[in-house]
């Protein structure tokens, strides 16, 4: 029998036939789908659907391939390291069914250009996504276009598929999820314990303050201030943000004997002057043990003395460090990896590029001061040579990694706090529980069965999947919930609004609303790719969404009308009161996969009479939390447009 005779046990169809049916298998090679994301999930997952014979998949994927995704990221070999994720991933995979068209895109699936009509050309969408920003966004535009989702993530042993389509199943924003860990400002400003506020405190503070864009931190004090934090240290730490001036300009300057400098200056303010100036407030030690001032010059020449030691026999891996008698604090409770006896011999073998045990050695002070020294020379370097103009942390980025792993183990010497090899601070710093191959495997083989079960509309089949440490139970399948009545994304009634947003304006859009109304959509930042959502004046009906679309240049006369309405208009259901959602799926252990808070409803607390309207890009999750945090946000007059959300009274 020809191999190509789907009869034939030949025929590479042949067991994937069997399993599926005929019926669904033959839909499969003319099915659309859409996968998000090509890493470690995204790699297995693209495998999977090549096998099983989807016929015309589309992989989107806006990063390059890492030397450090090759491990599990099986598409990818070494010569493609610095190559587009999507267009290595689909080459790769092509060669594994010849049946099948890849289209791989470079891009970010958050980008306007991927609007609704875009998401509208697939059957069925498939998330492999690391990021809660870009699936909100996803989840949003099949929401909107109706389009069978499905979600899944993983973390370590754990991992998660949850299917999603719009009014059978929650959405993916229909569930709260938990606030995430945060320190107080103080904290880690100026009271670390705890090896991780060091490690915070250089990545989000130190890294922002040297190399980030120049923005003072008024707000963060403003805020500290509100929350009841001590004023005066508040006052304290406003002076000191204020000193960061001259050294960002140090950092800065083309002059040679100033930018040599410029890191012993930060050096200086950060680790001896800002010190003393905390031990002058002496109401803060009452308590506390003090903080020590670093000499850069002894500890250079190997002269510091640090709580009764000198530095040439100071390790500032955990527990080495001299600390006050009967003191229990500083641990973590991590496991320490940090092999003790260091020599103190320099940075060189820590600060080279690469992984490893050389990674995991412990710093002493002498080398945290190298390193640091170093570190921060050579991202001074990379600003004066104009290639960027900021730099963020970036835990595949040597050089920044040198800087907070060394600004970090500095800090914690000074505070008494035992310090973290350069490896450990790549893990915290990171957030990065190891990815698990097999998981991802496990993981992805489970989102093309929901995927099956979605197309083939066996809605009773779907499931809510679990992958977890549990041997006696690696997996657990709840059966889904139906949406929260509540949310704000999968109970929108969403209608696709055509028309040429710097022309139209609201009032042509609501004929019933103000004179005063004019602004267009543009102005109000509803473009293409962005939704309009309307909302009734009581909150009793449910709030109509219009995504936005431009024409299509070439059917419309540009003389012609600025919009066509949908047709017929959505009728906006009665808006349910009832406030507790029941999850499906147990709270999430992965943050990967964390929901937000369902929106608060509309048609509470809210001053009397009057419409709402909402102009917001769907995705950013600081519309969504303004949504949710604040209601809806009004506008009146002049008022400037609020990036992307506005509410019109
Ligand atoms: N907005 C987005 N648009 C397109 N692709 C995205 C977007 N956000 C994230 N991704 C992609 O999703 C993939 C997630 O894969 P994964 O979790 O394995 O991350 P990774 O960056 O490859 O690995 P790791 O984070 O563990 O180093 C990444 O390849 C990432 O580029
Ligand atoms: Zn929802």
């Amino acid at each position: 029998m020809a191999p190509f005779d789907l009869s034939s046990p030949m025929s590479r169809s042949f067991h994937a036939r069997a399993i599926l049916g005929p019926k669904l298998h033959d839909q499969l090679p003319n099915l659309k789908v859409l996968i998000v994301g090509a890493g470690g999930i995204g790699c297995e997952l693209l495998k999977n659907v090549v096998l099983a014979g989807f016929g015309q998949i589309t992989l989107l994927d806006l990063d390059t391939i890492d030397l450090s995704n090759l491990n599990r990221q099986f598409l990818f070999r070494k010569k493609d390291v610095k190559q587009s994720k999507a267009i290595v991933a689909a080459r790769t995979a092509s060669a594994f069914n010849p049946n099948v068209q890849i289209k791989p895109i470079h891009g970010d699936v958050k980008d306007p250009q991927f609007d609704l009509a875009w998401f509208k050309g697939f059957d069925v969408v498939l998330n492999a996504l690391d990021n809660l920003d870009a699936r909100r966004h996803v989840n949003k535009m099949c929401m909107a276009g109706n389009i069978p989702l499905v979600e899944s993530g993983t973390a370590g042993y754990l991992g998660q598929v949850q299917p999603l389509l719009k009014d059978r199943t929650e959405c993916f924003d229909c569930i709260p999820k938990p606030t995430p860990k945060n320190f107080p400002v103080c904290t880690i400003r100026s009271t670390p314990t705890q090896p991780i506020h060091c490690i915070v405190w250089a990545k989000s503070y130190l890294m922002p303050q040297l190399f980030g864009e120049d923005e003072d931190s008024t707000s963060e004090l403003d805020e500290a201030e509100k929350q009841g934090e001590n004023a005066q240290e508040v006052a304290n730490l406003r002076r000191e943000a204020q000193a960061f001036k001259s050294v960002r300009a140090a950092l800065r300057s083309k002059d040679k004997d100033t930018s040599s400098s410029a890191a012993k200056m930060a050096f200086q303010k950060v680790f001896y002057h800002d010190i003393l100036n905390l031990l002058s407030m002496e109401d803060m030690w009452r308590f506390r043990d003090k903080p020590v001032p670093l000499d850069f010059n002894l500890i250079q020449s190997d002269q510091f003395i640090l709580r009764g030691q000198v530095t040439s026999a100071i390790d500032i891996s955990a527990d080495s460090i001299p600390r006050p008698a009967n003191e229990v604090r500083g641990l973590d409770g991590r496991p320490n990896g940090s092999p003790v006896g260091s020599n103190g011999s320099g940075p060189s073998s820590s600060t080279k590029s690469g992984h490893g045990l050389k990674d995991q050695r412990s710093l002493t002070l002498r080398d945290n001061l190298a390193l640091f020294a170093l570190g921060t020379e050579r991202l001074a370097a990379r600003l004066t040579t104009g290639k960027e103009e900021t730099i963020l942390f970036d835990k595949d980025d040597d050089d920044t990694l040198d800087f907070v792993t060394a600004a970090a183990n500095l800090r914690s010497a000074a505070y008494g706090i035992p310090g973290k090899s350069r490896w450990e601070v790549k893990e915290m710093a990171g957030n990065i529980i190891p990815a698990i191959a097999t998981t991802n495997a496990i993981i992805s083989g489970l989102i093309v069965l929901q995927a099956l079960h979605l197309l083939r509309e066996a809605f009773d089949s779907l499931r809510n999947v679990h992958a977890q440490f549990k041997p006696s139970a690696p997996l657990s399948a709840v059966k889904l919930s139906l949406p929260n009545p509540r949310c704000g994304v999968c109970r929108d009634a969403y209608a696709f609004l055509q028309c040429d947003p710097s022309r139209v304006t609201l009032a042509e859009v609501l004929e019933d609303f103000d004179d005063n109304l004019h602004r267009t959509l543009e102005s109000l930042n509803v473009t293409k790719g962005k939704f309009l959502s309307i909302a009734d004046e009581d909150g009793e009906l449910e709030v109509i969404t219009l995504p936005s679309a431009r024409y299509r240049e070439s059917n419309h006369p540009i003389d012609g009308p600025p919009m066509i309405l949908p047709d017929p208009l959505p009728e906006p259901g009665q808006r349910v009161k009832s406030i507790t959602p029941r999850p499906s799926t147990p709270p999430s252990m992965l943050p990967r996969i964390q929901k937000r808070p369902a929106p608060d409803g509309m048609d509470e607390a809210q001053p009397a009479k009057r419409a709402r309207i909402a102009a917001s890009s769907n995705s950013s999750p600081r519309t969504s939390r303004r949504l949710e945090e604040d209601g809806l946000i009004l506008i009146d007059g002049d008022e400037s447009v609020d990036e992307d959300i506005v509410v019109i009274d």
